[in-house]
């Protein structure tokens, strides 16, 4: 059975005294909340002051990261490596987000070498991949999430996946207010499912695949009674403490 993860991406949100309230208040929220894995990415500047509230907060909360780049050291600056998340306590990275993809134009490939970079420094992968509205409406939605999938799959060989996490988040419905209707998403997932299947059955079996675009309280548990969606990734409802917990309680609540 595997094992549903909410993840909150903070995006570019957060000062020192928004990091705390929010950490201390889903510290409180998720008390005795079990069978889900809860993880935040706030942005890097944040990660030290995180670790300490989570090290002194009583649930396990998963600390996570938006973005890594692809050099372990030396003459790149503005980057980050994966060992300076790690020395920071941030294990779930996101990779591949459509804000990245297209604000930095970070091709398939380059995703793909984030991806392989993470595994090598034992990290996990959040890797994010999802079709366009245009892209939806001329019904590529699956030949776009296969062909994002197969930049790590065809390189890096589908055992890459194992331990990795997948969040299909379709760009119009990120921020929009508007979601995939959980039918909708289930057919995807399945569809992403059934292609890494076709590669190897087993790591599709395992394969987390988390639903992001515009997640909330309201429309969590009725996602999560689908079978292939395994979790969410989310960014507005992530930013209010109740709200996520209850995202994260409607997760351990249909996956028991
Ligand atoms: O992009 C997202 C998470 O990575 C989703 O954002 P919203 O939940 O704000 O739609």
């Amino acid at each position: 059975m595997r094992h549903p993860v909410v993840m909150g991406n903070w995006k570019l949100n957060g000062s020192k005294e928004m990091v705390t309230n929010l950490l201390t208040g889903l510290d409180a929220a998720l008390a005795g909340v079990e069978g889900v894995d809860v993880a935040v990415a706030p942005p890097v500047m944040y990660l030290d002051l995180a670790q300490r509230l989570i090290s002194q907060g009583n649930s396990n909360i998963i600390l996570g990261a938006q973005n890594v780049d692809v050099n372990a050291s030396g003459a790149y600056t503005g980057d980050i490596s994966p060992e300076m998340l790690k020395d920071f306590g941030a294990s779930h990275i996101i990779i591949g987000h459509s804000e990245r993809r297209e604000y930095h134009h970070e091709s398939d490939e380059f995703v793909a070498q984030k991806f392989a970079f993470l595994k090598e420094h034992g990290l996990t992968p959040v890797l994010c991949i999802g079709e366009s509205e245009a892209q939806n409406e001329a019904g590529e939605t699956v030949a776009v999430c296969a062909r994002q999938l197969d930049a790590v799959i065809k390189t890096q060989g589908v055992e890459a996946l194992n331990g990795a996490i997948i969040a299909y988040e379709p760009i119009w419905a990120i921020g929009t207010g508007k979601a995939a209707t959980a039918q909708q998403a289930q057919e995807i997932h399945a569809a992403i499912r059934a292609h890494i299947a076709s590669f190897s059955a087993e790591v599709a079996k395992n394969v987390v695949i988390q639903y992001g675009g515009s997640v909330k309280a309201g429309n969590a548990a009725e996602l999560f009674a689908m079978p292939d969606i395994d979790g969410a990734l989310v960014g507005g409802a992530a930013l209010d403490a109740e709200g996520f917990a209850a995202i994260a309680k409607a997760a351990a609540e249909a996956k028991k």
